[in-house]
């Protein structure tokens, strides 16, 4: 949906080119969707926010909310903030300190010309719907974080705002509040009974569990561009940039698409090692003899729910998913291709667009990666030299970040596994993976 002028557009469009902070974008947001903006530090996310909110004005571009134009600027127009029908929800919930929660709730609609009473009932409908009826007598110093993030969301609200922007909004809270303010968001951009037009918002967040939760699209920026949008399951299980590929917990490695050879070399008759990792509650099976520590199993015997012979039709093929659980994805057929990077080819089952000789990328979860010591010899698998960088724990399994000439590759291995191989900082092992177990698709 991104990239389009749609002048009579029914959400929010927005294109906006800023040359002295390198931003060039263009969004498209349809109504009663919630868009999520993600990106590195200094990608351009507050920027568009900025733009969108009119707190700053592009050298190029426009946007539009509904039939209204709030900046156009090639006609010279460039409302104000208060006149664009927009709020904005940030880290600081910004109360005004000398006002109870119900006046600061009550401040929009009186501004905007209702009546005390008539603002009094809103900011009461309002605090009732985030919990926060109770708190209304109360000064803004009296409230927890969590408290005054969820009044600062009626504030925003109580406006009846076209669109809803949310800037970071969990992220100075405690991990312990921010689930349930993240509920409560949830409901309030999804059931809005009685309203004659869905409102939409646009979040900007480095949490994916933010976007995951929230959003129905992902945005990826990176230096003031678009890197890649699309649904966020699309982009979670099938990400294009190393930004989504890192916060959907996956490897990718772009390269150039090729024809593979069939059948794909983890069709070879199982080896040894195979039978091992193929079976069930084997996870924290080393192999001492190849040095190979097996993969962290998530679902057992998962190898089962792929057809491995060569033409054969393979249903549903497993899938990680940015929560480290699984989803199905589905495999039209068990077509095979392999994508060629700097001279290594990562050989993988084809999902959707894949055209040999083009922009391709390959796709795998650290739960994918088995690790050696030494190069396994005629092993079926895709296998990377690399140097470890960094072992982290996460939460009971280990993360073994690998640096390989091509990228950055992760595996993920049990804490035995990791004592067995003697793994540190340093070492130079070698990361496999099965191409059953590689997406790739074009970019
Ligand atoms: N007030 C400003 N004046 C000039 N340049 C700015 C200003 N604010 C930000 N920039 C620059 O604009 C670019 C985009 O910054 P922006 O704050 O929009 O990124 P971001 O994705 O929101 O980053 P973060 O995640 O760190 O908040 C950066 O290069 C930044 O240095």
């Amino acid at each position: 949906m991104t990239g389009t002028d749609a002048p009579q557009h029914a959400g929010l469009s927005v294109a906006a080119r800023i040359a002295d902070r390198d931003l060039d974008v263009r969004i498209e947001v349809a109504p009663g969707e919630v868009l999520a903006v993600l990106g590195p530090n200094g990608a351009g996310k507050s920027s568009l926010l900025q733009v969108i909110a009119g707190l700053i004005v592009p050298d190029e571009g426009h946007v539009r909310l509904g039939d209204r134009t709030l900046t156009e600027i090639a006609k010279g127009i460039a409302l104000p903030p208060h006149r664009r029908g927009i709020s904005l929800l940030a880290q600081d919930p910004l109360l005004f300190p000398h006002l109870s929660v119900r006046d600061n709730v009550a401040f929009g609609p009186r501004s905007r010309g209702a009546r005390n009473r008539a603002a009094q009932s809103i900011a009461t409908d309002w605090l009732a719907a985030v919990d926060a009826v109770t708190l209304a007598d109360r000064h803004p110093g009296a409230l927890s974080g969590g408290q005054a993030q969820r009044v600062a969301l009626a504030r925003a609200l109580a406006v009846d705002p076209d669109l809803l922007l949310l800037d970071e909004p969990m992220s100075a809270l405690d991990v312990d509040v921010a689930p349930a303010m993240r509920t409560l968001l949830r409901r309030v951009l999804r059931d809005e009974p009685g309203r004659a037009h869905p409102r939409c918002a646009v979040l900007v967040t480095h949490d994916i569990i933010d976007a995951i939760t929230l959003a129905d699209r992902i945005v990826v920026l990176e230096a003031g561009r678009i890197a890649e949008s699309g649904p966020v399951t699309d982009v979670m299980s099938h990400p294009r940039s190393p930004f989504a590929a890192r916060i959907a917990g996956l490897n990718l490695l772009h390269g150039t698409g090729i024809e593979a050879a069939a059948p794909v070399p983890s069709e070879s008759p199982p080896r040894p090692s195979d039978q091992v990792e193929h079976r069930p509650g084997l996870a924290d099976q080393v192999e001492h003899a190849g040095g190979l520590a097996e993969r962290v199993e998530h679902a057992p015997d998962r190898a089962g729910q792929v057809e491995h012979a060569p033409g054969r039709r393979a249903e549903r093929a497993p899938w990680p998913s940015a929560a480290g659980g699984r989803v199905d994805a589905p495999v039209a057929a068990q077509a095979f291709g392999a994508v060629r990077i700097d001279g290594l080819r990562v050989d993988g089952c084809v999902v959707g667009d894949f055209v040999p000789g083009t922009d391709a990328a390959a796709v795998f979860s650290p739960a994918a990666v088995s690790v050696f010591t030494e190069r396994p010899v005629g092993s079926p698998r895709n296998v990377f030299a690399v140097e470890i960088v960094d072992i982290t724990d996460h939460g009971g399994i280990v993360r073994v970040r690998g640096d390989a000439p091509q990228a950055d590759l992760s595996a993920d291995l049990t804490p035995a596994a990791v004592a067995q191989l003697g793994l540190a900082v340093g070492a130079e092992v070698f990361f496999a993976v099965k191409a059953t177990e590689v997406r790739v698709y074009a970019c």
